[in-house]
């Protein structure tokens, strides 16, 4: 179906279907790369296939064959290069399917998750302990699925949430206390996780691994991650890839309560940054 002529070029309604959604697939691979160095990968290809167009439009066979060859092989290295954020991209469609968008489906899918049974009370109370004690810890809430990759770079315990074991584990003789526990079900599924930390360049230079890796898994997955910092004490919560600083127990847990009920957008989640902030990731409550 024609809609108008530009000149010699006839453009119909597919080719401006077309147009928009391939750059809404830009913009959404570019939503998900800023900030890190794959966005610099990703322009790096973007150029030169634009070059690889032109050079094909303008019958040089030589380079058009040199540059096609490449882009063959791009593609597979493409593959490599981005598997995190292909990944990401695959766990944006899926969460936006019509399965997912599904209220009677969701509702018994929560069932299944970390929402429904979750006593907040002894993270809480060992949280606000280790935090007058400069104990460091890193607690990730999952939320639509048990993690158990991560899980598993730990050691497995299965056990009964209480404060007592929260400190325990985190207890600076203790064998568990480095990497992070995990929380799914009501229950301590592991202790000692290793979490992808943040390649996001945007991160401030003052935040170590501990909170770099609470970034990662809140980048890589839906879950909500405590960090209680061993140098300041200080409370965080990171998720959706925003950090939130220096948190009150009340605030904990009105943001944890969020987070894992609801729903929540990335424009919500993310609160105003104030003047004085110069980093869009980290936000610390006036
Ligand atoms: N990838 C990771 N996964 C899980 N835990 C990690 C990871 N990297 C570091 N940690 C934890 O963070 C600790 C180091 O924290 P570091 O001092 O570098 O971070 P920080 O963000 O400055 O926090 P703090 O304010 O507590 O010092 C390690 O001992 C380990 O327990």
């Amino acid at each position: 179906m024609l809609l108008f002529p530009i000149g010699f070029l006839e453009v119909t309604f597919v080719d401006v279907a077309e147009i928009l959604l391939v750059g809404y697939l830009l913009y959404q691979l570019y939503k998900l790369m800023r900030g890190s160095v794959a966005i610099r990968i990703f322009i790096g290809i973007i150029s030169i296939y634009l070059l690889y167009l032109i050079v094909k439009a303008t019958g040089m066979e030589l380079l058009t064959g040199i540059l096609g060859q490449f882009i063959d092989v791009g593609v597979i290295a493409a593959i490599v290069v981005f598997q995190q954020e292909i990944r990401k991209f695959l766990m944006v469609i899926g969460k936006s399917t019509f399965f997912n968008n599904d209220f009677f489906l969701r509702s018994l899918l929560r069932r299944n998750a970390n929402l429904t049974n979750l006593n907040l009370q002894p993270v809480l109370e060992a949280a606000k302990a280790m935090s007058g004690t400069n104990t460091g810890g890193l607690i990730v809430f999952a939320k639509s699925s048990e993690l158990k990759f991560y899980a598993e770079s730990g050691d497995i315990l299965d056990a009964k949430l209480s404060k007592r074991l929260l400190l325990s584990i985190f207890y600076k003789n203790s064998p568990l206390h480095d990497g992070a526990v995990i929380i799914y079900n009501n229950q301590v599924k592991a202790a000692r996780c290793i979490l992808p930390v943040t390649e996001n360049t945007e991160v401030p230079a003052s935040l170590g691994l501990r909170h770099r890796a609470a970034l990662g898994m809140s980048e890589a997955t839906d879950s909500v991650v405590l960090i209680i910092s061993e140098e300041t004490g200080q409370m965080s919560l990171a998720f959706n890839g925003r950090l939130e600083h220096n948190l009150s127990i009340t605030e904990l847990r009105d943001k944890i309560n969020h987070y894992l009920n609801e729903d929540v957008d990335e424009e919500e989640v993310v609160p105003e940054t104030t003047p004085e902030e110069d980093s869009p990731i980290l936000h610390t409550p006036a």
